[in-house]
């Protein structure tokens, strides 16, 4: 059976990063983007960093920053993958010397497959939901009817996941991940334990139908 990987995006507090990782996420995620309600410092990224067993994957999520910026961010914080939230180029996500993976907002006149080739180097393709105005994160989903069955094992799949549809996402679209924020969340960069174990169950239903 194939295991879909899961990441928790947008923790700021320490009891939501161990109730990740208690969950059995593969992966969490830093916003270090300050503008998001979610917003880490470096300081605080590195702290909850800290917590992380081997074998659970360290992400920081980054919306256009200054490449100075994210220099400075990666030699503080033991990230394992960059996420590059907005309109970055190939060539700005690469240049850093870390493994990274690419989201596109999934405008309507996107075309996923000259996105592949454009971002032929990255670890992974994120789709996120598209609203004008907003670098991601918005809670609400888009139609996965979108998404090509070939890119599937390159597609992490995101935008307003959560217990109640994640089963059915999974089923439909089967990729390699699926990444939520909102869907766990009690408040903006507030996790709520039973919300995250709910959407590993969910993860664990949709893999058993995929
Ligand atoms: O979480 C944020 O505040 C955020 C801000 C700017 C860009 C991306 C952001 N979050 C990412 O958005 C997707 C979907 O989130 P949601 O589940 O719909 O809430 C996810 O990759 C978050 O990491």
């Amino acid at each position: 059976m194939i295991r879909t990987r899961v990441k928790i995006c947008g923790l700021t507090r320490a009891s939501d990063v161990q109730a990740a990782v208690a969950a059995g996420a593969d992966a969490v995620g830093f916003v270090l983007y300050p503008p998001s309600p979610r917003a880490v410092t470096a300081e605080q990224a590195a702290a909850l960093c800290k917590l992380l067993p081997p074998f659970v994957t360290a992400v920081g999520l980054f919306v256009d920053e200054d490449p100075e910026v994210v220099a400075a961010v990666i030699e503080q914080v033991p990230l394992d993958l960059l996420q590059f939230h907005g309109d970055e180029g190939p060539r700005d996500c690469a240049g850093f010397g870390r493994r990274w993976i690419k989201a596109l907002r999934m405008r309507p006149e996107i075309d996923l497959h000259a996105e592949r080739e454009r971002y032929a180097d990255a670890d992974g393709l994120l789709l996120d939901t598209f609203q004008p105005g907003r670098a991601g994160g918005t809670g609400a989903s888009f139609d996965w009817d979108r998404v090509p069955a070939d890119l599937a094992p390159k597609i992490i799949l995101a935008g307003g996941l959560d217990a109640g549809s994640v089963a059915r996402a999974i089923e439909q679209v089967r990729p390699y991940g699926v990444d939520v924020s909102g869907g766990v969340e009690a408040a903006k960069g507030v996790k709520d334990a039973e919300r995250i174990f709910g959407f590993m169950q969910g993860v664990r239903d949709g893999d058993k139908r995929r």
